[in-house]
């Protein structure tokens, strides 16, 4: 830490994502201007309203997956950006902003998106970035700021890179914090690990070590992303509290491994978003396509901080269990070795036959 407090880049960008979560504006700041930024879910009238006071255009930014469920004509590549006309009402931003209703009412619009957004596409992809990291839905209201606006005063101003700096730091600052013995029902010889960003607010991962790891040989190992709801309320729409208990026995009965419990719920979207899924998978949406709908990629998840874990605790390679072979390709790429492949199947139940019917069809997963 340098010599004053004065806030980091990554300070900057975690303050500024905050005062999103709050429906407070930020301003995001690209080499082609400076851009006042809000999260569109937290936009309320008296907000609308201080927006159209101002000078400036306004915009609904959108990703191109939202845009695509739109049926918005994409002529930016990673955001689409749509005028607000004074027209537009809240209900508007709300319909075109977030997917529960979309059944029940006809798609309003038509939208039309901007055809040469320029700077204000590159403050839209970083405003996203710090949305998602926010766990908010990425979609944003976005005017520009003149550098006189006295509005400044009162706003914290992020760029792009910072928001990049502070993701980043969530695993390549990922240190060791505490180790503690837990004996489990699988495994009696086993410990728990815990893993915290250094410079960064951003997630604790944990490791469960059972038994002596031998890291001469490829070692026994579990990516296990979040599941709230399957991993602790045994729900039944997905296979994740089996494959948790699954892998523990697995391991318990070699004697050795590693489960990674990696804060990653709803493949990297949170909690909150993925039961949003869940409200759309109610209306007959698939998996993939409740996450499409909802503006996120398919899988949010990045494989870095797991690679990190495994180094820390002297693993390079490992034999995985797992069907899904993007984690194979995705810790591969991060320079661990993936010997071997065990899968981690169990009996599917009539809630989550579709899911699983989904994920061996759109996501190529081996069952
Ligand atoms: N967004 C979203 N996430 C879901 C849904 N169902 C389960 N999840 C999340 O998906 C993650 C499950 O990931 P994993 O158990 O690693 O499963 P996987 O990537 O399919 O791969 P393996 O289980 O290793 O074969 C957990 O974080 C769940 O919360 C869903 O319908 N939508
Ligand atoms: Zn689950």
């Amino acid at each position: 830490m340098s010599d004053s407090f004065k806030p980091t880049a990554i300070a900057r960008a975690e303050r500024a994502g905050a005062d999103l979560r709050r429906g407070l504006p930020a301003i995001v700041a690209v080499s082609g201007g400076d851009f006042l930024v809000l999260a569109a879910e937290k936009a309320d009238s008296a907000t609308l309203s201080r927006l159209r006071e101002r000078t400036g255009p306004l915009f609904l930014a959108l990703t191109p997956e939202r845009a695509d469920t739109l049926k918005i004509r994409r002529y930016s590549e990673g955001a689409v950006l749509v005028p607000v006309t004074p027209e537009t009402g809240l209900d508007d931003i709300a319909a075109a902003v977030d997917p529960a209703d979309d059944l029940d009412h006809p798609l309003k619009g038509p939208y039309l998106a901007e055809r040469d957004p320029g700077a204000a596409r590159d403050a839209a992809v970083a405003g996203f970035a710090l949305a998602k990291r926010m766990r908010l839905l990425p979609a944003l209201l976005l005017q520009p700021i003149a550098q006189d606006d006295p509005l400044r005063a009162d706003l914290l101003s992020v760029s792009a890179g910072d928001v990049a700096e502070a993701a980043r730091e969530d695993w390549e600052g990922l240190e060791r914090v505490v180790s503690a013995r837990l004996p489990l029902d699988a495994a009696e010889n086993a410990r728990i690990v815990a893993y915290r960003p250094h410079g960064s607010a951003g997630q604790e991962h944990f490791a469960i070590v059972v038994g002596d790891i031998d890291a001469s040989k490829p070692v026994l190992v579990r990516l296990h992303s979040e599941c709230f709801t399957g991993d602790l309320l045994g729900s039944l729409k997905c296979d994740c509290g089996p494959q948790l208990r699954g892998a523990l026995a697995r391991i318990g009965r070699e004697g050795a491994g590693i489960v990674l419990y990696l804060a990653q719920e709803g493949r990297g979207i949170g909690l909150l978003n993925k039961l949003r899924a869940y409200h759309l998978q109610d209306q007959g949406f698939d998996t993939v396509e409740a996450n499409v709908r909802l503006g996120f990629g398919i899988d949010e998840r990045h494989f870095a901080l797991a690679a990190r874990m495994l180094r820390d605790l002297g693993v390079a390679r490992v034999r995985l269990l797992t069907n899904n072979p993007g984690k194979v390709a995705g810790l591969e790429a991060e320079g661990i070795a993936v010997e071997g492949r065990v899968p981690l199947v169990f009996t599917p139940n009539p809630h989550n036959e579709d899911y699983l019917r989904t994920k061996a069809l759109k996501t190529g997963h081996l069952f």
